[in-house]
């Protein structure tokens, strides 16, 4: 069985809807935020505490496992989920996003991308046949098709030859898909902040009927309401019964305006990296556990949460341990930011479930604050 897309209810207060996506490896309830796994592990995480703060599928990376351990190890260890000891689902990227934030000397043709490692400097190359090859030997639930994100800011025509070259590598991408494994692989609307290109990118990759659509391009520095706007007009030119995946969106603030706006799937590093620098996503909004004024607070992270971090320790212990350098203390930091984005998820989807998404989000943000976090 491939990945199946059910839509439960759409939110009678926004174009929200509750879904569930099956795939080979287990249901997921959407909207729902993927905790990033970038190389094959989500940073000091076990997958017992991934599932125990309720993360139902985890994100890794193409670009990453290609050039380190390589996908033809993780295939003889029976395949991503085997290596790395996860049993439910994975998605991964599909490198086009990492080999411009990461790699040093690339080169774009219409055959694909050459770069140079920046692990070792190694020449290299991926096209949208060895990037869905690579995807196919890891044996993710959920592959990507191989794409460009142009750079924000960009001109107009090159994001126009940009985003109609992606369209021509996802034609190619489904072509070299094995279809001897239950994968399914999404394609990656682009259109940089233009709506036009926006819709042109979306018509293009329907016609090609991916079983789920990704919408990329964005949350690369552009003003949030930049992204707001090109996911309006980006989501109806997209089949309802396809789940639609906003890429490298994980603040609060977004997820609740991107589940409004229809989003069913999110992915970020930023609760991870940032929980990596003792800051955290609390009810009250962020705060920065490592600050002095938290020296003698034998409370919990933040009062309001359930978290195996926030009913066992205090901020005084974890900004010691932060101090002390000890890395139980960003252990515990990574699992209360994943568990606050999982839970806030399922607030959000609660929210839709009884209509009231729109309250939600005001009752939220009130708290939580507007600030850009
Ligand atoms: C690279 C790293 C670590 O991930 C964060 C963060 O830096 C950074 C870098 O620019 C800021 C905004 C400052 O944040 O944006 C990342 C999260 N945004 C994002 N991830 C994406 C992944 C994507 N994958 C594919 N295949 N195609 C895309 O178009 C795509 C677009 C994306 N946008």
């Amino acid at each position: 069985m491939a990945v199946k897309y059910e839509l439960i209810k759409t939110c009678a207060q926004t174009g929200a809807r509750l879904g569930r996506l099956h795939t080979p490896h287990g249901v997921i309830d959407t909207p729902t935020f993927m905790p990033v796994g970038t190389q094959a592990s989500v940073k000091g995480m076990s997958p017992e505490e991934l599932k125990t703060l309720g993360a139902q599928i985890i994100l890794s990376n193409t670009y990453h496992l290609f050039l380190r351990p390589g996908h033809e190890l993780v295939k003889e260890a029976g395949g991503l989920h085997r290596f790395m000891n996860w049993d439910r689902p994975i998605l991964t990227d599909s490198g086009g996003f990492q080999v411009f934030s990461l790699s040093e000397m690339r080169k774009i043709t219409e055959e694909g991308v050459q770069f140079r490692s920046h692990i070792n400097g190694d020449k290299l190359s991926l096209t949208p046949e060895s990037a869905t090859q690579v995807q196919n030997a890891l044996g993710a639930d959920i592959i990507m098709a191989f794409d460009e994100c142009p750079p924000y800011p960009a001109e107009y025509e090159y994001v126009k030859q940009s985003t109609e070259r992606t369209s021509r590598w996802a034609e190619r991408c489904l072509k070299a898909h094995s279809r001897s494994h239950d994968q399914a692989l999404f394609g990656i609307v682009q259109g940089g902040m233009h709506a036009d290109l926006r819709k042109q990118s979306a018509l293009d990759l329907t016609s090609l009927d991916f079983p789920g659509y990704a919408m990329g391009g964005l949350s690369v520095g552009e003003p949030k309401h930049f992204m707001y706007e090109m996911l309006e007009e980006t989501i109806p030119y997209l089949p309802g019964n396809k789940p639609r995946y906003l890429m490298g969106v994980g603040s609060p603030d977004a997820l609740i305006e991107g589940s409004i706006r229809g989003v069913d799937m999110f992915d970020c590093v930023l609760p991870t990296r940032i929980a990596r620098n003792g800051t955290l996503m609390t009810s009250q909004g962020r705060m920065v556990v490592r600050n002095a004024k938290y020296t003698n607070d034998f409370g919990p992270m933040d009062p309001e949460c359930s978290c195996y971090a926030c009913r066992n320790y205090s901020r005084a212990y974890i900004r010691h341990l932060i101090k002390a350098d000890e890395m139980f203390g960003l252990r515990l930091t990574t699992i209360h930011n994943l568990h606050f984005l999982v839970n806030l998820m399922v607030q959000v989807r609660e929210a839709i479930r009884e209509d009231r998404l729109g309250t939600f989000r005001e009752e939220f943000f009130e708290k939580y604050g507007m600030a850009d976090n």
